[in-house]
């Protein structure tokens, strides 16, 4: 298949500052990518690019094969068959909700502009809204329109910045599901900036994580949360710890957890030094018997669905295990330590 969008080693700078570097991805017709990243990573910058609004300082971007922009070029935003959701929805405040639609569509004929406008508004779920001015509108209904308005001129491609950041929790939960159905529906392709993994998760097909301008890795949710290539992207796309360790065999490393044994080998030689990236839902308080590590419950957080306890290694070390079943154990108890993980994490020292 071939791609819909392809960046290739793109840099992007602001006054000689180079804040995206040497990023490249491609996505295919009707794929959901994430850039998923920490504050201040470059997310804006680079989608800003993706969209014509930013120049680019190296490298390319090329829109089904045609180059949309490099050093030397930047084609206009409306040129891109790109729709942008902003991050503030950026919704003309004097004009109102089917004006507001109609916006890009000023070569349709009025005809035209009206069905447009009834579909898209039947689309986000506000048929009775056309009227109404942005400032008669809760966050998530704005943020409907600003995708109303984004959709309009069927673009092949959305470009949706952090798009549920100013809604709450429920909320956010709710039109990321449903924004996901939205893009599928429609059959385009998209690229959704955001620096909450729960949201990337539920929204892309693929995703890619940005830090310090740099891409780390890109892949499925899966791929990153099960193989990470680095302790950065370990540690952003889920809670963990690292721990030192010793290979024994190609399925046992020794730790200070204890020896923890998995059911895929390490592929490493024996002896070899490993950082084993641990998760707090692998690790359980266990009945202390003999040949387990112990360590004393500091404290004990029920949570409704699992039971949080920070445990006190026997090095002073404190490490927090998260367990779905309840178990008897108290603060203060010396308890055991298992480990269960199938396919570990390690990275080599
Ligand atoms: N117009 C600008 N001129 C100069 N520097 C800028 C400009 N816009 C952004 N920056 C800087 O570029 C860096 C990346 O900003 P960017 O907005 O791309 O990050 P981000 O990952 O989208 O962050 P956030 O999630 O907080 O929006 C930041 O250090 C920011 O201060």
């Amino acid at each position: 298949m071939s791609s819909l969008l392809s960046v290739e080693s793109l840099s992007c700078s602001y006054a000689n500052q180079l804040i995206v570097e040497g990023v490249s991805f491609s996505i295919n017709e009707g794929e959901i990518a994430c850039l998923l990243g920490p504050s201040g990573c470059g997310k804006t910058t680079l989608l800003r690019a993706l969209a014509g609004f930013n120049t680019v300082t190296s490298g390319s971007i090329y829109m089904q094969g045609q180059q949309v922009s490099s050093k030397s070029t930047t084609l206009p935003p409306e040129k891109r068959q790109m729709g942008m959701v902003f991050q503030d929805y950026a919704l003309f405040p004097h004009l109102s909700v089917a004006d507001n639609i109609a916006f890009g569509l000023k070569k349709n004929s009025k005809a035209d502009k009206t069905a447009i406008i009834q579909s898209m508004l039947q689309l986000v779920r506000l048929p009775d809204l056309s009227k109404r001015y942005p400032h008669e509108l809760s966050g998530g209904q704005q943020q409907r329109v600003a995708l109303a308005r984004a959709l309009a001129s069927r673009p092949r491609l959305l470009l949706m910045d952090e798009p549920f950041s100013n809604l709450d929790t429920e909320m956010r939960k709710e039109l990321s599901l449903e924004v996901r159905d939205i893009i599928k529906q429609q059959g385009i392709a998209a690229v959704v900036v955001t620096h909450d993994q729960e949201e990337a998760f539920v929204i892309s097909d693929v995703l890619g994580i940005l830090a310090d301008g740099k891409l780390q890795q890109w892949g499925t949710a899966e791929s990153l949360y099960y193989t990470p290539e680095t302790v950065q992207v370990a540690k952003f796309v889920g809670e963990g710890e690292l721990f030192e360790g010793v290979c024994m065999s190609e399925t046992k490393v020794q730790t200070e957890l204890g020896l923890l044994e998995f059911a895929e080998p390490l592929l490493l030689d024996r002896q070899q030094a490993v950082n084993l990236f641990i998760r707090p839902a692998d690790v359980s308080p266990i009945v202390d018997n003999n040949g387990h590590a112990t360590a004393q419950v500091l404290s004990r957080e029920f949570m409704g669905e699992a039971t949080r306890y920070l445990l006190k290694l026997e090095s002073g070390r404190t490490t927090s295990a998260l367990v779905r079943e309840l178990l008897p154990f108290k603060i203060g108890d010396v308890v055991g330590i298992e480990v269960a993980v199938h396919r570990p994490i390690a990275f080599p020292i």
